[in-house]
């Protein structure tokens, strides 16, 4: 039999191939970074429970890392098996017909607690399988996630949302999904108001319900500290808490970060603090202990708390602050504004 004929015979599964391929490949490595809300108003509650949201984020250096491959699935499939008999398991089913497998392991670092959910808790697994039902991918396959936290969870510093982006992103680009694909912004606009942001990344206002953008500002590139008590705020809390003494921002503040170009003429504001102050009192004392610290040129909660910012004079003055709130029992870290979102590393050749 000639080879020619062999090869008609027998035909040729390309993506059976391609996909055996990148099992046997690096797979790939994403960054997704932290946010600050220079400018936080929240609004009126809607029907939906909710509320309205005008925001200015600004992504920084401090980031999670995300990789991601396609792994052996007959092994996956063994590991949920002995899940499903109440062995404890990272791997959990997603996609239209449950026929993805998506293990996940997560490493805290640099202080971090430790992230302790099952994987179809975990956003990342929400994420992929979300995007995997809207692009309808009905093959087998399996997906390998580990994630290392920079980011502490519960504190206002988006961590959650931008696993939840970069996992899109890196989820598209294993199914040979465009990246502009209008798919992955629906996808992100249901996981959560943040989710949008960190597909965008450096500084922008978003309005809606925090998932509409809006304009892009300027980036700023300035040292800041974060400073975390251990305790942290849920975010449905915090909103919560806002419904029994709304806040309203004060128009003048809110023309001014709408008319900013630049990160650095945003008015800090958040009038979500009051009420994570409430929920969470040991978060008044960061703000006083701040406040006497020297070299500081302004201070915020981020988003719903706990973490709380300080935009410093230069580097060091901002290492000095870290070091002393860790003296206190604080998680604290000092990183840069920067023009960061969620993405995939480039290889190095
Ligand atoms: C505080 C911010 O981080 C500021 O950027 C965001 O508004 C919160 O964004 P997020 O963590 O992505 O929040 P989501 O996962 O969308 O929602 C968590 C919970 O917060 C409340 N929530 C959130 C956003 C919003 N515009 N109104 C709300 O009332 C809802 O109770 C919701 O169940
Ligand atoms: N990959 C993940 N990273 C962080 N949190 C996650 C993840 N998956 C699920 N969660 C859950 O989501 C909750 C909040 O996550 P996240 O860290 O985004 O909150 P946050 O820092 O308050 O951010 P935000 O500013 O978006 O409210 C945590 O209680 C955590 O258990």
């Amino acid at each position: 039999m000639s080879r020619q004929r062999a090869s008609l015979e027998v035909p040729v599964d390309m993506i059976s191939i391609a996909r055996t391929a990148q099992i046997e490949g690096a797979g790939l490595k994403l960054v997704a970074p932290a946010k600050v809300n220079l400018f936080l108003s929240i609004g009126d509650r809607r029907d939906n429970g909710y509320h309205d949201v005008s925001t200015v984020l600004h992504a920084m250096a401090l980031h999670d890392v995300l990789y991601m491959k396609r792994a052996d699935i007959v092994a996956a499939r063994a590991a949920l098996e002995s899940a499903e008999e109440g062995a404890p398991t990272n791997t959990a089913s997603a996609g239209p017909a449950g026929n993805i497998l998506i293990s996940i392991s997560c490493d805290a670092r640099g202080g971090v607690a430790p992230l302790n959910v099952p994987a179809r808790e975990n956003i990342v697994f929400k994420a992929i399988d979300l995007l995997a039902r809207k692009a309808d991918i009905s093959y087998d396959d399996a997906i390998n996630v580990r994630i290392e936290k920079n980011i502490p969870h519960e504190g206002g510093l988006g961590g959650g949302s931008s696993d939840a982006a970069a996992a899109l992103v890196g989820a598209a680009r294993l199914w040979g999904i465009s990246e502009d694909d209008s798919l992955i912004e629906e996808a992100a606009h249901e996981l959560g108001s943040d989710v949008a942001f960190f597909l965008h990344g450096g500084c922008a206002c978003f309005t809606g319900t925090g998932e509409l953008f809006d304009h892009e500002l300027e980036a700023m590139k300035k040292p800041l500290v974060l400073i975390k008590p251990e305790s942290g705020v849920s975010t449905a809390e915090a909103y919560r808490t806002f419904d029994g003494n709304p806040q309203k921002v004060d128009e003048s503040a809110a023309a001014a970060a709408e008319a900013a170009q630049t990160a650095c003429e945003v008015p800090l504001v958040n009038n979500l603090s009051i009420a994570a102050e409430s929920v969470l009192p040991e978060l008044a004392d960061v703000r006083a202990w701040l406040h006497r610290q020297a070299g500081i040129e302004a201070s915020l909660l981020c988003g719903s708390g706990s973490t709380t910012f300080a935009v410093c004079r230069d580097f060091n003055v901002a290492c000095a602050i870290a070091a002393a709130a860790q003296s206190r029992g604080w998680w604290a870290r000092t990183t840069m504004f920067g023009s960061l979102k969620a993405a995939i590393v480039p290889e190095q050749s």
